[in-house]
């Protein structure tokens, strides 16, 4: 009987991101210390989400609305809760967005570090009921030079991001991580708590088969999106069609995306003038982490990374993935902004 051999040298998160450190000469450690709290938050939250039933965790807060007027989930409240506790006592964080508090939260002296943290604690909680996949979005910025921390610092485009990621809580826990030289994917394995890499440089294909966006909309998008999605239905003769999956979790969809390519999609319709998903969030750190591995990401008429926020919890249209699909997108844009 042949003896399989037992894996003893292991590429866990925090050994990579040491790496990366290493390689960064001034690198003070403290951006490494704050990911070891992200990861922390979402070792938490998976571990919540996994046992949601069993501990009674399933359904609404209570009649609570975030400022956004989603009904807020008993997940909600607990997972921004953690993730709160876990970055303020990191010391690395000087201003924490989320997308469950109506104002950015300033660390107190004596706690205070250089890194401000935009995070959507539980994303796609609407499908939590029925155990769908959901997930935790996070991006950094850094205190611009000479500020004390103030909201002003995270009123920033993304293109001036230093890390995005995104945790997805599914069959298993799935890190996707970008410190702005491309991404990697990590997998927590539950019998040693640490996420291990298992996705070494995640490039997503140029053109996809995919679509993904909610087609309950259709009768509210613009002459743009009717015509892009049409075109992905009924192609020229000899063409196949895309197949659409719409999840209803950004997180899982855009991770589909990102792994067999194509384009996820929430566009500005007629009903509402710049999407539903927040830019801070929610469309920036996905827009970083989607041209990191070699995608695009556009509001149709310009590149997200490029859009500046008007307020923390500002929404934004977005269409992105593989490079030749969202172009496809642009040019109907320019077509019909003409
Ligand atoms: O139900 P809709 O309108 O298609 O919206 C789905 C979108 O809303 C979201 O659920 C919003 O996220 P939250 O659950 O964090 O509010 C995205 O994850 C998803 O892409
Ligand atoms: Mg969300
Ligand atoms: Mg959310």
């Amino acid at each position: 009987m042949s003896e399989e051999k037992v894996t003893t040298d292991i590429i866990t998160l925090t050994r990579h991101v040491l790496d990366e450190q290493r390689k960064h000469k001034e690198a003070s450690g403290d951006l490494t210390v704050l990911l070891n709290a992200i990861q922390l938050g979402c070792k938490f939250v998976a571990a919540n989400v996994r046992r949601a039933r069993l501990l009674n965790l399933i359904g609404l807060a209570g009649g609570t609305q975030n400022i956004s007027g989603d009904e807020q989930k008993k997940l909600d409240v607990i997972s921004n809760e953690i993730f709160i506790n876990a970055l303020r006592s990191s010391g690395k964080v000087a201003v924490m967005v989320s997308e469950e508090d109506e104002e950015a939260i300033i660390v107190e002296d004596g706690l205070k570090g250089k890194y401000c943290v935009v995070f959507d604690p539980l994303d796609g909680s609407s499908n939590i009921d029925a155990g769908v996949n959901v997930g935790t979005i996070f991006g950094i910025y850094r205190v611009a030079e000479g500020s004390s921390g103030t909201v002003k610092d995270v009123l920033r485009p993304g293109n001036e991001m230093v890390v995005a990621g995104y945790c997805m809580y599914g069959s298993s826990a799935n890190m996707v991580l970008t410190l702005g030289n491309g991404v990697n994917g990590y997998t927590l394995d539950n019998a040693i708590g640490e996420f291990i890499l298992s996705h070494p440089n995640i490039k997503v294909p140029s053109r996809g088969k995919i679509y993904s966006v909610n087609e309950g909309n259709t009768k509210y998008w613009n002459e743009a999106c009717q015509e892009y999605f049409h075109s992905l239905k009924f192609p020229p003769e000899g063409k196949n069609p895309y197949s659409a999956r719409y999840i209803g979790s950004m997180v899982a969809d855009v991770h589909r995306t990102l792994l067999y390519g194509g384009i996820f999609a929430y566009p500005d319709d007629k009903k509402s003038k710049n999407g539903k998903l927040r830019l801070l969030y929610e469309c920036s750190p996905m827009a970083f982490l989607t041209e990191q591995a070699g995608g695009k990401a556009t509001t149709g008429h310009k590149r997200v990374l490029d859009v500046v926020p008007e307020t923390i919890h500002s929404r934004c249209p977005i269409f992105l993935g593989s490079k030749d699909d969202v172009e496809d997108v642009e040019r109907l844009y320019k077509k019909y902004s003409k």
